[in-house]
C-alpha cells in the first residue's frame, strides 16, 4: 500500500506549511480542516490539515507521522481554509499563524470540539402517542408535550425542569437544529420612513455578491435597515454576521437583535471569557447561532451558512489589526462576501475615503440616507474662535456659558477630548524641563487621580514627582488637557450636577460602561466628558450640547489620515446630539455643536462646517489624488525595530537592495527613522512601498518577503510588513 502525505499548518512564524505522513489507522478519516497533533522539532503542536491527504512515493524517510487526529468532523470548512490562504498571501503573514488566529484558545490547545445544534425541540410520533395516555397528575410533562404539539419550538420558549430530561430519554421529544425552527419576529418592526423605504428597495435590488455602502447621517435609521436585511436571511435559514468596531458597542446591537429575533443571537469579542468565545465559535460553526455580533476577529468565524455581512461604522480604524497578523476586517469581509457570493453592507455616516472612492468608481453601490428619523439633519458644527480668549483648563468662557444654558434648559452636555489623563505633559516652570519617557521619544502624561506619570506609548509608569528632576525646583505645572482635567474643571464649575468621565481608564471594569450609559439615559448624569468611546454609535436622547475641546492637533497631525480621522470623529461625536428631536416630543433644547479652535479659517475645518463630512471628504480626496496617496495608490510598510540603534536602518537598506530589482511599478522610499524613533526601548525605522497597482505591489511582496529573514542584517531586528497600513507611524 502506498503512503499518504498531508499538508499541515502549524503555529510557527514561518512562511510555509509542513508535510506529514498519515498513519494507516487514520487513512480515510483525515480530512481538510481537521486538527491534528504533530511532532515539530522536539515539541508537539496542534496543527490543521489544509488539504486532503495525497499519495506519495519515493523516499519518504525525511517525513514524520501525524500523531493524533483531534476532530471527527471538519472543524474549519473549506471556505475558511481558502479564506485563510488568501489572507496569508495578501497580508504576507505565516499561514500557520493565520490559521491559528481563526481558532479560539480552547481549540488551539486541542480540546475537543462539540458542534451542538440542538437549539430547538420537536415532538416525536411516540411523544404524541404518549401525550394521549399520560395521566393528568404528570403536569409538567404534559404541558411540555402540549407546548410542542403545534410544531418545533426553541428550547428557551419551553418550561425548564426534569420533565424535559424524561421526555428526551423516553424518545418523546427530539432536538432540531436552529435552521429548522419556524422564523418569527419577536417584535413588530416600525414602519419605514419614505427615505428608508427607498433605501430598502435599493438594498434589495440585487442578489449574489454585492457591496452596498449605506451612507446615512447619524440617527438616520441605518440599524433598522440592517435588521430587515438580517430578517430576510434568517427566514431562509441562513446566518448573518454583524460587525461593530468596539466591544462597547456590541451589547446594544445584541440587545436590538434579540429584541427583534429572540433566540439565536451570539456575541464574539475579546471582552468575553475564552469559554464563552469558544461557545459562540462552535455555535456559528454548527448553525445554532443565527446571527453573530462581533468585533474585528469575528470576520473569521466559521459559519455554516453565512448569507449576509453587515459592517457598522465601516470607517473605524479598529477594523484594522495593528500587530501580528495585520488584517483589515473590512477588506477581508469584502473578499469573503465575494467568495461566498453574498451581500455585504458597509454602514457609516462618515465612510472611509477608500470606501467613498470605491463607490465613486462603481465598485460599491452607494445608498444614502440624508435625514434623521423624526426630522431634520444632525446639528451643524460651529467654530468657537479661541484666539484672544482666556482659557480655564482648556475651556473658553463662551463654551462654559453654553454648558450652563443647556443645563438650565434641561439638556445634557458632552465635552469631547481625545486624550486620557490629566495633562499630556508636566513642565518645570523654573528650568523648562519636561518629564520624558525613558524608553520613548515622548512625554509622560500626568494622571492625577492615580498620582502617576504614564507613557501612553509604552505603558511605562512612575509616581508623579514633587520636584523637577533637573533643577530640583518645586514649580511643576501640568500643561495641556486630558479628560481628567476637563472633568475636574467641570465638576468645580458645575458642582450641583453629576459629571462623569468616559475613557478607557475609567471604564476598565466590566459592566461599568453599561451602568454609566444607563445613567445618561435616565438623565442622572448631566455632563459627559469623554474620548472617542463616546463618539461612536450610542444613542443619547437627552443630549443637546456637544463641545469639542480641541481638534487643532489633528490639523497638523503627521499622518496622512489625520484630518480624515478628525472629520469622522467630529461628525460622529456631533451626531450624538439632538437625537430625540421629533421623536420624543422635543424634551431637550435644540441641539448645538461647538468646536474650539485656534484655526477657524483652516480649509479643512471650513469645509467640514459648511458642507459636513461629505464636503470634507471631497476636499481630502482631491488632495490624496494630487499627492498620489491612498485610495489613489496602494501602500505597504516595512517596519523594523531593534534594541541596537543602528540595526533597523541597516536592515532596511539591505531589504531595499533585495526588493529593488523586483520593484516593477512600485516606488521604494529610502529607509527612514519612524516618526517616533524610539519606543519602548526600541529604535524604529521604516521603508514605504507605494504603487498605483495593487497587483504590482503584491507581486513584489510575494517575490521578496519570505527572503527577508535570510538577510544577515535580519538578526537582532524585529521586522514586519504591513499591507494597506492604517497609519505610517
Ligand atoms: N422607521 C422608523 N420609525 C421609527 N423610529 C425609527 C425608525 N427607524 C429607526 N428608528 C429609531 O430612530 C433612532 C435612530 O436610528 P438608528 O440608531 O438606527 O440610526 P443610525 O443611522 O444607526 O445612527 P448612528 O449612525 O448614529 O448609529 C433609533 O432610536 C431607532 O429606533
Ligand atoms: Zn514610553
Amino acid at each position: 500500500m502506498s503512503l499518504e502525505l498531508v499538508a499541515v499548518a502549524v503555529p510557527v512564524p514561518l512562511y510555509k506549511t509542513f508535510d506529514y505522513l498519515v498513519p494507516a489507522r487514520l487513512r480515510g478519516r483525515l480530512q481538510p480542516g481537521m486538527r491534528v497533533k504533530v511532532p515539530f522539532g522536539r515539541r508537539q503542536l496542534v496543527g490543521v490539515a489544509l488539504e486532503a491527504p495525497r499519495e506519495a512515493g519515493g523516499d519518504l524517510a525525511q517525513y514524520r507521522h501525524v500523531e493524533e487526529l483531534l476532530d471527527e468532523e471538519t472543524l474549519l470548512p473549506r471556505e475558511m481554509l481558502g479564506l485563510a490562504r488568501w489572507a496569508a498571501d495578501y497580508y504576507r503573514h505565516p499561514p500557520g499563524e493565520v490559521i491559528w488566529a481563526l481558532l479560539p484558545g480552547n481549540l488551539r490547545r486541542g480540546q475537543p470540539a462539540r458542534l451542538p445544534d440542538d437549539a430547538g425541540l420537536r415532538l416525536t410520533r411516540s411523544g404524541s402517542a404518549a401525550l394521549a395516555e399520560l395521566p393528568s397528575r404528570k403536569k409538567a410533562l404534559r404541558s411540555l408535550l402540549q407546548a410542542l404539539g403545534p410544531g418545533p419550538q426553541p428550547r428557551s420558549a419551553l418550561p425548564r425542569g426534569p420533565a424535559l430530561a424524561t421526555a428526551l430519554e423516553s424518545g418523546w421529544v427530539e432536538t432540531v437544529p436552529a435552521a429548522a425552527l419556524p422564523f418569527t419576529l419577536a417584535e413588530t418592526p416600525p414602519e419605514l420612513t419614505p427615505e428608508q423605504s427607498a433605501a430598502w428597495t435599493a438594498l434589495q435590488a440585487t442578489g449574489g455578491f454585492d457591496v452596498a455602502l449605506l451612507q446615512g447621517v447619524t440617527g438616520s435609521g441605518k440599524t433598522e435597515l440592517y435588521l430587515r436585511r438580517v430578517a430576510e436571511v434568517l427566514e431562509r435559514g441562513g446566518q448573518a454576521l454583524v460587525l461593530a468596531p468596539e466591544i462597547g458597542l456590541t451589547p446594544q446591537l445584541v440587545a436590538r437583535l434579540q429584541q427583534r429575533f429572540g433566540e439565536g443571537v451570539a456575541a464574539f469579542h475579546s471582552g468575553m471569557s475564552e469559554g464563552e468565545r469558544t461557545k459562540s465559535w462552535l455555535r456559528a460553526r454548527s448553525g445554532a447561532a443565527r446571527v453573530v455580533v462581533g468585533t474585528r476577529s469575528a470576520v473569521f468565524l466559521p459559519f455554516a451558512r453565512l448569507e449576509l455581512i453587515v459592517i457598522d461604522e465601516e470607517h473605524d480604524p479598529s477594523y484594522k489589526q495593528q500587530e501580528g497578523f495585520r488584517y483589515s476586517a473590512r477588506d477581508v469581509a469584502v473578499l469573503r462576501a465575494q467568495r461566498l457570493g453574498i451581500p455585504l453592507i458597509l454602514g457609516s455616516a462618515t465612510p472611509a475615503l477608500e470606501t467613498l472612492h470605491n463607490a465613486r468608481t462603481g465598485r460599491y453601490r452607494r445608498i444614502e440616507l440624508s435625514a434623521r428619523v423624526g426630522r431634520g439633519a444632525p446639528p451643524q458644527v460651529r467654530a468657537l474662535d479661541l484666539r484672544g480668549q482666556t482659557l480655564q483648563h482648556g475651556l473658553s468662557a463662551p463654551l462654559l456659558d453654553k454648558v450652563q444654558q443647556h443645563l438650565d434648559a434641561g439638556g445634557q452636555a458632552l465635552l469631547f477630548i481625545n486624550r486620557r489623563g490629566y495633562a499630556p505633559m508636566l513642565l518645570c516652570h523654573d528650568c523648562g524641563w519636561i518629564a520624558p519617557c525613558a524608553h520613548c521619544d515622548a512625554r509622560m502624561t500626568l494622571h492625577r487621580g492615580r498620582r502617576r506619570l504614564i507613557c501612553h506609548h509604552c505603558g511605562a509608569q512612575q509616581p508623579a514627582p514633587s520636584a523637577c528632576a533637573s533643577c530640583g525646583g518645586k514649580n511643576l505645572q501640568p500643561v495641556g488637557e486630558g479628560t481628567e482635567r476637563i472633568e475636574d474643571a467641570l465638576r468645580n464649575r458645575f458642582p450641583m450636577v453629576r459629571t462623569e468621565r468616559f475613557d478607557s481608564d475609567r471604564l476598565a471594569k466590566k459592566g461599568e460602561l453599561e451602568q454609566l450609559l444607563a445613567g445618561i439615559r435616565s438623565g442622572d448624569i448631566r455632563i459627559l466628558v469623554g474620548t472617542q468611546i463616546l463618539a461612536k454609535g450610542h444613542d443619547f436622547p437627552g443630549l443637546s450640547l456637544v463641545g469639542i475641546v480641541s481638534a487643532d492637533q489633528a490639523l497638523y497631525g503627521a499622518d496622512f489620515r489625520a484630518v480624515e480621522r478628525m472629520g469622522q470623529l467630529v461628525t460622529q461625536v456631533a451626531g450624538r446630539a439632538g437625537r430625540s428631536a421629533g421623536i420624543q416630543g422635543d424634551a431637550a433644547p435644540p441641539a448645538e455643536v461647538l468646536l474650539q479652535t485656534h484655526e477657524p479659517e483652516h480649509p479643512a475645518l471650513q469645509q467640514l462646517m459648511r458642507g459636513g463630512y461629505p464636503a470634507l471628504a471631497e476636499l481630502l480626496l482631491a488632495e490624496r489624488e494630487a499627492a498620489g496617496l491612498p485610495p489613489y495608490s496602494h501602500l505597504a510598510l516595512l517596519r523594523a525595530e531593534s534594541m541596537e540603534a543602528e540595526l533597523p536602518l541597516r536592515f532596511l537598506a539591505a531589504a531595499r537592495e533585495l526588493l529593488a530589482p523586483h520593484a516593477d511599478g512600485v516606488m521604494l522610499s529610502d529607509p527612514v527613522p519612524a516618526l517616533m524613533e524610539r519606543r519602548g526601548g526600541f529604535t524604529r525605522a521604516q521603508l514605504l512601498l507605494q504603487s498605483g497597482s495593487r497587483a504590482a505591489l503584491q507581486k513584489l511582496l510575494a517575490a521578496c518577503v519570505t527572503r527577508l529573514d535570510g538577510l544577515p542584517e535580519a538578526r537582532k531586528v524585529r521586522w514586519s510588513v504591513d499591507v494597506d497600513p492604517a497609519d505610517l507611524f
